[in-house]
């Protein structure tokens, strides 16, 4: 429900070997919030995102996404609840080379029950978010064949299929020039606002924060 906290951390403290990368004492995202995470290189934000979706743990403090602590849950049971309820946008895409653009669309389905019953019909949804961004053309090519502009698209309409709770983009523009990278928050916008997900973007390009709810900087020195 909107209102209700989707995200929080507490007492947090990650580091990799001995070098402390996050301290936050408390950090918490709302439900149907569009938080826009900034901060120089090496600040924490892709750090932060994998803390959050449950690939990296953290050193001491807990992570809660929809009031479940992600560290008392088992790997499994963290694999789980990560297909369930977080879309995730990475920066390279992650694609699969080898899968049509409708493929990599209804990916997540195949990993997630809860998503997959709320979608009665998986090429169907596939093709209504596609064609949401523009990419209703090229559904069965494979994406390799796609420019980067458009693979990002892809990625987008991937992480978003079946409602998840939490979106997750770790720089999701970086690859677009101005009119694409505003065009591209415009339909991210629209899909989570259409399904009441939290979003979480990280970005260098501190031009677009000014359109998200709320802003959030990370410290660190720039490299
Ligand atoms: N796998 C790793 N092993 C050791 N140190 C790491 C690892 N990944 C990241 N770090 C270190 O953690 C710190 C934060 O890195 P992170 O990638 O989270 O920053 P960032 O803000 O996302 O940077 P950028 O904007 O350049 O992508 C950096 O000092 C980095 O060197």
């Amino acid at each position: 429900m909107k209102g209700e906290i989707a995200v929080q951390l507490n007492n947090l403290r990650f580091a990799w070997e001995q070098e402390v990368v996050l301290e936050l004492d408390r950090f918490e995202v709302r439900q149907g919030e569009k938080l826009f995470v900034g901060g120089p290189s090496g600040s924490g934000k892709s750090s932060l995102l994998s803390l959050l979706s449950g690939v990296a743990q953290p050193t001491s403090g807990s992570v809660e996404l929809l009031g479940k602590n992600l560290s008392s849950m088992s790997d499994s049971q963290r694999d789980v609840f990560r297909a369930d309820h977080v879309g995730y946008i990475f920066q390279m895409f992650n694609l699969i080379p080898f899968l049509s653009v409708l493929e990599n669309v209804t990916l997540p389905l195949r990993f997630s029950n809860r998503r997959s019953a709320r979608v009665s019909d998986a090429k169907a949804e596939g093709l209504r978010l596609l064609r949401h961004l523009g990419m209703e053309k090229f559904i069965e090519r494979r994406v390799i064949d796609l420019s980067v502009g458009q693979q990002q698209r892809v990625a987008a309409a991937r992480a978003l299929i079946g409602g998840p709770e939490i979106v997750l983009a770790d720089e999701p523009t970086s690859a677009l020039d101005e009119t694409n990278s505003r065009a591209f928050v415009d339909l991210l916008f629209q899909q989570c606002e259409d399904t009441g997900a939290t979003l979480i973007f990280v970005s260098h390009d501190s031009i677009l924060a000014e359109r998200f709810d709320r802003s959030y900087l990370l410290g660190g020195e720039e490299s």
